[in-house]
């Protein structure tokens, strides 16, 4: 079989089929729910995870993984913890993956696209990311996003005709580390940035945390190779501005109802989307400090995922000795 498939049918997945779908294109959707399948199939809408789109005629369900493995491009979309298994189970992988979701690995400690090709050695790894809210992408309202070939350019000229429509716009990227580092680390500070709005701590705060955030996004992705150019593009600037300035955004939400005082445990129990944020800070913070990287902010996300409190794990952060803006 050749084509376009889409790995994956949460609210990003559903979104990006839509915008594939929208020149007339056939796509196929893998969904993990059999009854999603059902109803996307019967309906043309997500009713679980992005019910707000009438979604294009040309786009068909499956919960086949062997229907996905022999298409020509496949837009991998599932939870980033959930993206190895479902890699894993597929009979073969076509050659071009294109990595949609954000976060780090927490099982290996590895990025996505390192993790990928090794469980892909045969297919070439391309990042797409960057600041980009489902429902709007399914609206069809303007977005812009890095895409980041590991084949370098002659991958990016197979697969940008492949995914640019008139309101999608991708930027061609070399530097698939960076691309992705942007997209895992900017899911915690959303995090933090909820927080910040939760405890009522004011604009000023959240400014110096966006700020104070994109030098500990600029620390790590150094280290693990990304370059400072793409940090400050689409995939990190970019999305760090998005999303830790709306509740439209799942992780900067569950940052606000933990500053409000909310129980991690019973506000994680309670989800059925996905708050990458929560998965990605343990294992940020982690390999941050195996590296000797200061991450003070995302430490304090994870402190506060794990039962501390908000109030005095802020209380702790204005209390650290004064320092130079620059350097680590
Ligand atoms: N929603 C957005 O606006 C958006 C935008 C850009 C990137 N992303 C990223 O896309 C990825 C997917 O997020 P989403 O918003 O589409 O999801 P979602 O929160 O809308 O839905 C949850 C998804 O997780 C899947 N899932 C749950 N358990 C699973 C398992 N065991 N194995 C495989 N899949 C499982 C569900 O089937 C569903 O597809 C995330 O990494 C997210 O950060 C999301
Ligand atoms: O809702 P969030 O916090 O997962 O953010 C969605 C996208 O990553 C925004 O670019």
């Amino acid at each position: 079989m050749s084509g376009v498939g889409v790995l994956g049918a949460g609210a990003w997945g559903t979104a990006l089929a839509q915008s594939l779908a929208s020149d007339g294109r056939d796509v196929l959707l893998w969904a993990r729910e059999e009854r999603l399948v059902r109803d996307l199939n019967a309906t043309q809408r997500n009713t679980l995870y992005l019910p707000s789109a009438k979604l294009a005629t040309t786009i068909a369900a499956t919960s086949d993984l062997a229907a996905m493995a022999y298409l020509d491009v496949l837009l991998v979309v599932t939870p980033a913890q959930h993206m190895a298994d479902v890699l894993r189970a597929m009979p073969a992988r076509p050659r071009d993956l294109v990595l949609c979701s954000k976060g780090i690995d927490a099982a290996s400690g590895q990025l996505l696209n390192d993790l990928a090709r090794s469980i892909a050695p045969a297919s070439e790894i391309a990042v797409l990311s960057g600041p980009t809210f489902a429902h709007e992408v399914a609206a069809g309202l303007p977005t812009a996003v890095t895409l980041a070939c590991g084949g370098g350019e002659s991958q990016w000229e197979r697969l940008a005709p492949v995914i640019a429509r008139p309101a999608l716009r991708p930027y061609y990227s070399h530097d698939v580390a960076g691309a992705e580092i942007g997209g895992a680390v900017k899911n915690v500070l959303a995090i933090a940035c909820g927080v910040v709005e939760g405890l009522q701590l004011g604009q000023n705060a959240r400014a110096a945390l966006i700020a104070r955030g994109y030098a500990e996004m600029l620390r790590f992705g150094e280290a693990f190779g990304a370059e400072a150019e793409t940090l400050a593009g689409l995939c990190g600037l970019g999305d760090l501005v998005l999303t830790c300035t709306s509740t439209a955004s799942r992780n900067f939400s569950l940052g606000k109802a933990l500053g409000e005082g909310g129980d991690p445990q019973a506000l994680m129990a309670d989800r059925r989307t996905v708050a990458e944020g929560a998965f990605t800070a343990p294992v940020l913070t982690r390999l941050a400090g195996e590296r000797g990287i200061d991450m003070p902010i995302a430490e304090a996300v994870r402190a506060i995922l794990d039962g501390a409190s908000a109030a005095d794990i802020v209380a702790r952060l204005l209390a650290r000795p004064l320092r130079s803006e620059q350097g680590a």
